[in-house]
């Protein structure tokens, strides 16, 4: 079988997996995607010199890319992740790895939609991926052989660091690192209009926060990096930042994460549910 990695259904989340293997030195000929629109296709055969085949050109896209494959990352919606997994079953190998990107789509969900014994990893990624920063989290399905994890596990690793966990924890980690980039983001919109209500230009003040929340992450990247000692290295006893501190503890920042990404793990749960 050759080396050939299908990304079914190539959006934000499998193109970031998909740019990171490449910078990683992936050869673009070892990488098919599928997506549904021709436009779309385009974009990423142009972005990235890899074939990409729309669905609305190619009806049998996916069944098109799987064939042959060594490993597909269906890269869909939870909504729609085990109707394309039924769609693929025909034209995959028996060695073929089905690796799912999906929030809260478990591991008995997908090998029920699959081929009895075809091997199956579960992950959780994150957009950084496309930097080759991202984590990736991996627990591997019922047949799945540990030579099979290994190689998705080196796979992967061009998109960022690759930890494996038992699946009770993806919807933990998820809340955490699948959706952590969302929060940074988040943080950084949320100086920006601080700086313009205390009347700095917007555009002045969307650079300020996108470089200081950039720059505070290259430090966090940097090996043996501590939050803690970072942060406290910037807080000057009875200085400014003490005081902004101080008032985020007073409004019950720390608690009000714990209860977003309480409330992210949860919704991973309902969705489980729903899906049945
Ligand atoms: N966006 C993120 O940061 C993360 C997303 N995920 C998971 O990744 C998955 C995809 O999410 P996004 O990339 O954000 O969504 P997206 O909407 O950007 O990407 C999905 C892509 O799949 C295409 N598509 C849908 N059905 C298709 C089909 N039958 N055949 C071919 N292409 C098809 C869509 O046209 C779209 O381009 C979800 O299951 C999500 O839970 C996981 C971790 C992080
Ligand atoms: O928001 C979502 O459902 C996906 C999973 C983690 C990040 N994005």
């Amino acid at each position: 079988m050759s080396n050939r990695i299908a990304f079914l259904g190539c959006g934000s989340m499998n193109e970031a997996i998909l740019g990171g293997l490449l910078a990683a030195g992936t050869d673009p000929s070892d990488i098919v995607a599928t997506v549904r629109r021709a436009e779309r296709a385009d974009e990423l055969a142009q972005r990235h010199g890899v074939m990409a085949i729309a669905g609305e050109e190619e009806p049998d896209n996916n069944k098109l890319a799987s064939k042959g494959s060594s490993m597909v990352i269906l890269g869909v919606k939870p909504v729609g992740i085990l109707d394309l997994a039924r769609e693929i079953s025909p034209a995959l190998g028996k060695d073929t790895i089905v690796v799912s990107v999906a929030a809260a789509v478990s591991i008995a969900q997908l090998e029920a939609a699959l081929p009895d014994g075809q091997p199956v990893i579960r992950t959780m990624p994150n957009t950084p991926a496309r930097l080759g920063r991202g984590v990736i989290s991996v627990s591997p399905g019922t047949h799945c052989t540990p030579e099979q994890l290994e190689k998705a596990k080196k796979a992967l690793a061009g998109a960022g660091t690759v930890v494996q966990i038992p699946e009770e924890q993806v919807d933990a980690l998820s809340a955490i690192s699948g959706s952590g980039p969302a929060y940074a983001f988040y943080l950084a919109e949320a100086m920006a209009a601080a700086g313009v209500e205390l009347g700095l230009d917007e555009e002045l003040s969307v650079m300020l926060a996108r470089e200081t929340v950039a720059g505070a992450g290259f430090m966090l990247a940097e090996p043996g990096a501590n939050p803690s000692a970072l942060r406290i290295a910037v807080t000057s006893p009875n200085g400014t930042t003490e005081r902004a501190i101080a008032a985020f503890d007073d409004g019950g920042i720390p608690k009000i994460i714990a209860d977003g990404a309480r409330a992210a793990a949860a919704r991973a749960a309902e969705i489980t549910k729903q899906l049945g």
